[in-house]
């Protein structure tokens, strides 16, 4: 290695994802082995991602990390297994035109600076932890010039948070639970990208609550230990959906999709009850926005939206068409409006297109809908929500080479 000081640099940019067959209940929690497989669409990266720069130097004296512009420690166990399983995977890397040079036996000794940034809000439900941890897998692979694949990595990720290993691809990905003891064979692989199926356009509905009480980590592991429903799930439930969901997404079949969908968010959900004691995720804003969904889908011939719920009360709903997504976005601004002082500019955010299609330009507008025809007395309820993002399946994780978008400093190595 040189003894001249050079920062090796490498920022990449990740998706977040969102389970349409849900993983809840880990096997292993060391190597976080789940109980079942799980299926879920990534999200555009436009509208929800992370961007990480990891970089490496001979000066640097610690490991050291950054989140959102704030020191934060990486010496919690799921970032230690997550860096020590790159570091294993390392290679020698040779940059000519900054005269670096490292050996593969370098790497252990070496420290690594990280930065990541997430262009959504961190710990609201929104699955920052899938794409935070996705992020950091790929970026520091790629430092590492580990030769693995995305599969592989996603292996990794998984140490990080379960769910994350599903962010190592775009559009529709399927997280194998495995059987090996050492969790080698549970990682995921994608089932389509994010072309099969462009019609889809999801509206997530950040839902106003305060931190939510339980974590997914403590919720599953008290699921696992008291719930019937759980074990019932695991064994005789999701083996077949998995199957099902598999073919309504090769065959675009959206009714089957929705029904799936749906029945599954709702079936984890009963489990969360069925726990002892028994955990709450949703709340009465998050069951109006079911019954708006379901009442509207039995009102035509077949489903327009699914709808999805993770640890917490958010919504995200899932459209067959523009068209529907237009009519949805209509039915959700009626029933939900925002707070009488709120910027319509603020309270939907992401692509901005479905609401000009919905022909809603300002707050008049909004006031102007008409109530959904098959809800009979709908009513309105301001502030309920916090604010809506319009956005769409999406690609997998991405390398940024241009360093204008890297958040530490070329030459110190610390954040810009
Ligand atoms: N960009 C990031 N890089 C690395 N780790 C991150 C990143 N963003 C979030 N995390 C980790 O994820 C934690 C937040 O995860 P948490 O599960 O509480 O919330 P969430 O993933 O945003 O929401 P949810 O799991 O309910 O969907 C953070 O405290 C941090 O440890
Ligand atoms: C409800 C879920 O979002 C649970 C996600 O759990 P996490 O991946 O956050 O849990 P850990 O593996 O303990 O980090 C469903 C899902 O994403 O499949």
């Amino acid at each position: 290695m040189e003894e001249k000081t050079w920062v090796r640099m490498v920022t990449a940019q990740t998706p977040t994802n969102i389970a349409v067959i849900k993983y809840w209940g880990k096997r292993d929690e060391t190597l976080i082995l789940p109980v079942n497989d799980s299926i879920s669409v990534t999200l555009d990266p436009a509208h929800l991602c992370t961007t990480t720069t990891v970089a490496v130097s001979p000066s640097f004296d610690q490991d050291r990390m950054w989140l959102n512009g704030k020191e934060f420690s990486l010496s919690g166990g799921r970032y230690q297994n997550c860096l020590r399983e790159i570091r294993a995977r390392a290679c020698d890397v040779q940059d000519e035109e900054k005269g670096i040079k490292i050996a593969k036996k370098d790497w252990e000794k070496l420290n690594v600076h990280v930065a990541s940034y997430n262009n959504f809000p961190t710990a609201a439900g929104l699955a920052s932890s899938a794409a935070g941890f996705a992020c950091l897998v790929f970026a520091l692979a790629k430092l590492m010039n580990a030769k693995e694949d995305n599969s592989e990595l996603s292996a990794i990720a998984r140490q990080g948070s379960g769910s994350a290993c599903r962010s190592l691809f775009g559009g529709f990905v399927k997280w194998n639970m495995g059987k090996a003891e050492d969790g080698s064979d549970s990682l995921a692989v994608q089932l389509v990208d994010e072309k099969h199926w462009d019609e889809l356009v999801i509206i997530i509905a950040v839902v106003s609550s305060r931190q939510k009480e339980t974590s997914s980590t403590t919720g599953m592991r008290d699921s696992v230990e008291t719930s019937l429903l759980l074990e019932h799930r695991a064994k005789e439930v999701v083996p077949k959906r998995t199957k099902q969901m598999e073919e309504a997404i090769k065959n675009r079949d959206f009714g089957s999709f929705a029904q799936l969908a749906c029945a599954d968010s709702n079936q984890f959900h009963a489990v969360c009850l069925d726990t002892c004691p028994p955990i709450f995720y949703m709340n009465d804003t998050s069951h109006r926005i079911i019954s708006c969904v379901e009442k509207w889908n039995r009102s035509e011939e077949s489903p327009q939206v699914a709808y999805t719920f993770d640890a917490g009360p958010n919504a995200v709903l899932i459209a067959r068409n523009r068209k529907a997504a237009t009519q949805l976005l209509q039915k959700l601004l009626f029933c939900f409006p925002p707070n009488s002082d709120a910027d319509l500019n603020s309270y939907v955010i992401g692509d901005k297109s479905i609401l000009k299609d919905a022909g809603i330009e300002d707050m008049k507008d909004v006031e102007a809908l008409s109530p959904p025809p098959e809800i009979k007395n709908a009513e309105r309820s301001k502030g309920e929500v916090s604010y809506f993002i319009c956005t769409k399946p999406g690609r997998g994780p991405v390398l940024l080479s241009d360093e204008s978008q890297a958040l530490l400093h070329p030459e110190t190595g610390l954040p810009k």
